[in-house]
């Protein structure tokens, strides 16, 4: 219904009432008639969502709100920072592309592990160029009935060019995060439903003329990019792909400063060393062990954040929290076991890599193995990727040589061993040479994958066996302590080593 019809209704309803009654006309019927009426015309509207509820309303402004983040508030992320900057800055100076014929760029895509700031990143983008910016998300679009994905897409890009209109913006940037749910390749058949929404995306773009004002910019994030349909990664669509990695040490030291910022902080807290041992964690998970830090803070009734605090946090994010579930006895024994055999094959692979080897009793791990900072590795040579895939198998081959047989608790080792024998296999580091693993067939990969990894998980039962003595030694003190320190390992690891066997 139109907003005037709705209006003359109103006015006209009332007085239409009061003659009746006037010229002697029961007009209660009339009256209840149109009170029902208006009871179910707000619970239909209500239901197809034609009326926003306060909360909702509140999380859009919240997810469209720019709160004016610059590419100053975003850690690390340097080089996709300025590749950034440089596709955008094509956006800013329009006048001068179109001068040299230069295309336009219409989408970038954004791609990288989840938490990594490629949010931020969009919306720093609408900062830097004074776009209106305009967001939905992949996951929006799960199960929505056929039909209404398309003109949910319609709907952005009206919702983008309105808003320029109104706010005077020269620029509009629309974000889709988790572009692969409309984006995933259209040949799988069970995708069909997404298809009519990824045509009416690919149609929207290519009606985006560089001549028309607002100019507009899709940003499309994804962290699968190997499953996007190719036709959206066409010239034209998003044809500049930027990749938005982990944060390396600088990265991290940059990402917990920022985050550091409102939070009280002892002056004596050293975070280049949480950087150091937030080796992996993704900005979000940054973010995270800050927050976890100060209610860790706020939990011992202290007014400032400690250095205790910022570790506990970490292993906190890293390990999920405590549970009150006490492990078995049983368990235990066997946990410290498979803990052991990562942290001797750690030891004999990298001689004083191991920084605490402890049973706890939480999250899922059981216990787990923290290793020191290494130095952050760009190039990895065989010999390495080996010695890591020992120690990932090391933890189910103590089991198996003090039990006999594994458990289930070595499932991430092992996914962990086979994500390294796939580097290698696609980086030609195994017997099959160089090769293109499209040509491969699955039974030959299956070959190679259990030769290696036969190989090497022999090769690591025998280090273990060779180093039993510090296994008793060091069994007996963790199963003890629930905690041994890397000194404390290697203080047995000398003595044993040097008596021979
Ligand atoms: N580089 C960074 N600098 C500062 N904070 C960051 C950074 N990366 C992530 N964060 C923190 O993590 C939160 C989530 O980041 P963001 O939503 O941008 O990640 P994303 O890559 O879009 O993740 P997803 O793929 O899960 O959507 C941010 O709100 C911020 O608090
Ligand atoms: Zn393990």
């Amino acid at each position: 219904m139109r907003k005037w019809m709705l209006e003359v209704a109103i006015g006209v309803v009332p007085v239409l009432l009061i003659f009746l009654g006037v010229i002697g006309v029961d007009v209660v019927p009339f009256i209840i008639a149109l009170i029902m009426f208006g009871v179910l015309f707000a619970a239909i509207k209500l239901r197809s969502g034609g009326i926003t509820i306060g909360a909702a309303q509140d999380k859009n402004r919240k997810k469209q709100g720019l709160a004016k983040l610059t590419f100053e508030q975003i850690g690390g992320q340097e080089s996709a920072k300025l590749e950034l900057r440089e596709a955008l800055d094509f956006m800013v100076r329009h006048e001068e592309i179109s001068k040299f014929g230069i295309r336009p760029i219409k989408g970038i895509l954004l791609t990288g592990p989840p938490g990594t700031g490629k949010t931020l990143l969009a919306k720093a983008a609408a900062h830097y160029t004074n776009a209106v910016f305009v967001a939905a998300s992949g996951s929006e679009f799960v199960e929505m009935y056929v039909g209404v994905g398309a003109s949910r897409i319609r709907d952005l890009f009206k919702e983008a060019r309105t808003r320029a209109a109104k706010e005077n913006k020269e620029n509009a940037i629309i974000f889709i995060d988790e572009i692969e749910v409309i984006g995933g390749k259209r040949e799988g058949g069970q995708q069909r439903e997404y298809d009519q929404t990824l045509n009416q995306l690919l149609t929207e773009m290519d009606g985006i003329y560089s001549s028309e004002t607002p100019r507009i910019l899709l940003i499309a994030a994804t962290n699968r990019k190997e499953m996007l349909d190719s036709a959206l990664l066409r010239p034209g669509r998003f044809d500049r792909h930027i990749q938005v990695d982990l944060p390396d040490k600088k990265g991290r030291m940059h990402i917990l400063e920022l985050h550091a910022q409102n939070k009280p902080i002892e002056t004596n807290v050293n975070l280049e060393k949480i950087a150091e041992e937030s080796f992996g964690f993704s900005g979000a998970q940054l973010e995270s062990v800050m927050n976890e830090a100060a209610i860790y803070a706020m939990r011992d009734g202290l007014e400032q954040i400690s250095q205790a605090h910022l570790s506990m946090a970490i292993d906190k994010v890293m390990l999920g929290e405590k549970t009150d579930r006490q492990a078995t006895e049983e368990e235990k024994r066997r946990v410290a076991i498979h803990e052991l055999g990562h942290a001797i094959a750690a030891e004999v692979v990298a001689p004083g890599s191991v920084s605490q080897v402890a049973l706890s009793p939480r999250g899922r791990a059981l216990g787990y193995v923290r290793h020191n900072p290494q130095d952050e590795k760009y190039l990895y040579t065989k010999a390495y990727l080996e010695g890591q895939i020992m120690i990932a198998l090391a933890g189910a081959a103590a089991e198996e040589i003090y039990y006999g047989g594994r458990s289930t608790g070595s499932s991430n080792d092992f996914e962990q061993a086979l994500n390294i024998v796939h580097t290698m296999m696609t980086s030609g580091l195994t017997s099959l040479g160089i090769v293109n693993m499209d040509m491969v067939t699955t039974e030959v990969l299956m070959h190679e994958n259990a030769r290696i990894l036969e190989e090497l998980a022999e090769k690591t039962k025998q280090t273990l066996l060779q180093h039993s003595a510090v296994f008793d030694k060091s069994l007996d003190i963790l199963f003890q302590e629930e905690r041994l320190s890397g000194d404390q390992f290697r203080c047995q690891f000398r003595d044993s080593v040097r008596l021979p066997a």
